[in-house]
């Protein structure tokens, strides 16, 4: 058995076309730019390679982009008055602070100052309440990609076995949130669980979002499975360059699993691409337009 790949960069691309399409519809018949405002505190050179390609596919789709760059030693005074400002500015229907933000700046307070209606990262109290609750909400960019790319092999999720390892607030906890909505019967592991691979053993639906290199193996996954590989964790190769690889050891994976996402190329395409999704969908909820198409 060789596991079918699901292709995030195609996925994503797709996605990226349709959003683009109802910008074009909301600009022609509403006037309405949908703006989103990216802060990057210092220079983590991942969070800028992914700040400048949320820059690129937000102009892309046609919407506005506004990126504020601050020194890592800027005061917390200094970030809440910026995310005062973008939530005044009618231009900008979407906030998102890159993280991780430098050591000595508080998240949970730079979070909890974003307009939940701005909030398209999913992560202020109001909207993983609502997320919680079965409302309508903003929810994370990553999870809201894991349910796209599951949705490309399974039409419908009821009643199928999901395990989320990993139970973060961008990922694991609104990831389990999702896939309740879905009617997924799920389960929750993180690092107190015991028993992991029996417990992955059981899941039609393999979420691994943990951080660790290749941690779930091959035989730990049901055969048929369906693999959503959340994690990149770049290591060193025996050339003295380095490669990325996701949480599941995806050589022994792709013997076992049905479906199963790579790294590079699986779930990271889809961040960006449902940045998009919730910009437009901030954009037209402000505007008290009805909810896009996408
Ligand atoms: N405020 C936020 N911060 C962070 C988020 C987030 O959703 N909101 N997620 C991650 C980083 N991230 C976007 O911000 C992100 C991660 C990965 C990718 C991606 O395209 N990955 C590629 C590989 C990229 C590479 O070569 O390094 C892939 O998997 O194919 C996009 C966005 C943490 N911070
Ligand atoms: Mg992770």
């Amino acid at each position: 058995m060789t596991a079918e790949i699901i292709d995030g960069k195609v996925i994503a691309a797709e996605l990226r076309a349709r959003v683009a399409d109802e910008v074009a519809r909301v600009k022609r018949e509403h006037n309405l730019v949908p703006g989103l405002a990216v802060v990057l505190v210092g220079n983590d050179p991942a969070s800028e390679v992914y700040v400048r390609s949320k820059r690129t596919q937000t102009q892309a789709a046609g919407m506005t982009s506004f990126e504020h760059k601050l020194p890592a030693d800027v005061s917390q005074a200094d970030l809440l008055a910026l995310v005062a400002k973008l939530n005044r500015d009618p231009a900008v229907h979407g906030i998102l602070v890159q993280l991780p933000l430098p050591k000595g700046l508080n998240t949970e307070a730079v979070i909890n100052a974003i307009d939940p209606a701005k909030d398209v990262d999913g992560l202020h109290p109001n909207n993983a309440g609502r997320l919680a609750g079965g409302f309508e909400a903003l929810s994370p960019c990553t999870p809201l990609g894991c349910i796209i790319l599951t949705k490309s092999v399974h039409a419908s999720l009821e009643g199928m076995n999901a395990i989320v390892l990993g139970r973060s607030n961008l990922v694991g906890r609104p990831l389990v949130q999702l896939l309740l909505n879905e009617n997924a019967t799920v389960t929750i592991a993180h690092s107190r669980s015991r028993d992991l691979p029996d417990l992955v053993k059981r899941a039609d639906l393999v979420y691994a979002a943990v951080g660790k290199a290749e941690m779930v193996r091959g035989d730990w996954l049901k055969p048929g499975a369906t693999v959503i590989d959340i994690g990149i964790t770049r290591i060193p190769k025996e050339d003295g360059k380095t490669r990325l690889v996701g949480d599941v050891a995806y050589q022994e994976a792709l013997g076992v699993a049905g479906a199963i996402t790579p790294v590079p190329g699986g779930v990271g395409q889809m961040t960006v691409a449902c940045l998009l999704v919730n910009t437009l969908r901030a954009a037209c909820a402000i505007a008290g337009l009805p909810k896009p198409a996408v």
